[in-house]
């Protein structure tokens, strides 16, 4: 598919927040291994979220989908897993392929995780090298340390060490499935430790399941006894990642937008762009569950370090794009290891739009200034959002393979042609 967004003059409107991807992973695995019924209220169901519901009925939890209100019941299996019948193609999500490798040491037997070609191209060998420590065989049948992965049943437990300069989600893999191994899990995290609040969100969710988790933050230490997950009604927060397209394209634009549903006192990293905006020059207000954009659609270059905020790096490129001066965005060489190399593809994609864009190892520095033309999401979700918004912003920008944003957040184009004014109002968004 392809998409042309046309010019917008205005955005306004209030919208709730589509739920978080991460935590509607999380939510589901955990409830997936509890015993008993749990009910996830508010779940997003996207690509990547389905996948994960999909490899847990694989491994024997029982699924119901209400077709009134969409919340979701979840049998759990009490941690006796089933070896799922056939190979787990979680396609084109990296949070299921990470978390269920751990988990599939769960099950007996062998379970094989692959996915897309996209997939099949991210890191895994950390993570079974760690596993390995605990006695979990695992191990990539390419032998690149990447997908497909083969993993034997058994998970004894003990003492484990990984680098956490990858991806965080190896780390709260061995997290979610820790509490079934058979005896207490010690993991500690070397050097640099990225995306630190994703593993947050992951203790969090741990022990609203009723799992004690401890966690020594100086040390980057975590300790895990046998214990089980408790069943639970489970409500899922906003999404700060889908929402910081809307955020983006209220602070390009005159507008007036309040989005709900997202929580002051949420542990996603990804709130940051509240803050990036802001600093912008936009004007935002907060109370504890939305947030309300008044844009004046002038924006100005800022320098932001994206450690612990990778999924923002698309869209804070795009809105450097179209502010005044250098944007200078660092901390991020994780983002090469997503659906696609994002800092590769943002700076091929934006020079195609005329930005004067210079790849860093860590990042992107980009000189605002930014035309339309013709680009390529290289099938990547975010790289869709991100542009679609300079489309908002300058005109006449034509996406190719576009349709990849049902992997994180299906009613995005919906959502933002009711939020867009045209000059006459004929044509929304695109
Ligand atoms: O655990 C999670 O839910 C995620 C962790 C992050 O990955 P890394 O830890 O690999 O940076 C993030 O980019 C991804 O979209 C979701
Ligand atoms: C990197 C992402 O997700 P995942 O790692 O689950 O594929 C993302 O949503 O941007």
């Amino acid at each position: 598919m392809e998409l042309t967004v046309q010019q917008a003059e205005r955005i306004e409107g209030i919208v709730k927040a589509p739920p978080s991807k991460s935590y509607t992973h999380r939510a589901f695995i955990i409830a997936a291994l509890a015993e008993g019924k749990s009910i996830i209220r508010d779940p997003l169901y996207s690509e990547d979220t389905n996948a994960s519901l999909d490899a847990c009925r694989a491994f024997g939890s029982e699924v119901q989908v209400d077709e009134d209100d969409g919340h979701c019941t979840i049998k759990g299996v009490g941690g006796q897993l089933k070896t799922p019948e056939n190979v787990l193609n979680v396609k084109n999500s990296g949070t299921t392929l990470r978390i269920m490798t751990s988990v599939s040491a769960l099950a007996p037997g062998y379970t094989v995780l692959t996915g897309d070609k996209s997939l099949r191209k991210r890191p895994m060998q950390d993570l079974l090298d760690s596993l390995k420590q605990l006695e979990v065989s695992a191990f990539s049948t390419r032998n690149n340390g990447m997908p497909p992965v083969i993993v034997k049943g058994g998970f004894k437990g003990g003492k484990t060490e990984i680098k956490g300069n990858v991806s965080s989600q190896f780390i709260s893999s061995i997290l979610i499935a820790s509490p079934y191994a058979e005896n207490a899990v010690n993991l500690h995290v070397k050097g640099k430790f990225i995306s630190k609040p994703y593993v947050d969100m992951t203790l969090d969710i741990m022990r609203k399941f009723g799992v004690q988790a401890e966690y020594e933050r100086s040390e980057s230490s975590f300790h895990i006894e046998p214990q089980s997950y408790k069943k639970r009604n489970y409500t899922v927060e906003g999404d700060y990642s889908s929402a910081s397209y809307i955020i983006a394209a209220a602070a390009a634009l005159k507008s007036d937008v309040t989005i709900k549903n997202l929580l002051h006192d949420s542990k996603q990293g990804d709130k940051l762009i509240v803050d990036i905006v802001q600093d912008m020059g936009c004007d935002v207000k907060v109370k504890r569950d939305e947030v309300k954009i008044s844009g004046h659609g002038k924006l100005k270059g800022v320098d932001v370090d994206l450690q612990n905020a990778p999924d923002l790096l698309p869209t804070v490129a795009a809105l450097g794009s179209i502010s005044h001066g250098k944007t200078r965005i660092t901390g991020v060489e994780h983002a090469r290891y997503k659906e696609t190399d994002r800092i590769q593809t943002c700076a091929s994609e934006l020079s195609k739009l005329g930005v004067n864009v210079q790849e860093e190892k860590d990042g992107l520095l980009i000189e605002g200034g930014v035309h339309g033309g013709v680009v390529d999401s290289h099938m990547d979700h975010r790289l869709v959002m991100a542009l679609y918004i300079i489309g908002l912003k300058v005109g006449n920008v034509t996406i190719k393979n576009a349709s990849v944003y049902d992997v994180s957040f299906p009613k995005f184009p919906e959502i933002m042609k009711k939020l867009c004014r045209q000059e006459n109002d004929t044509k929304k968004g695109y």
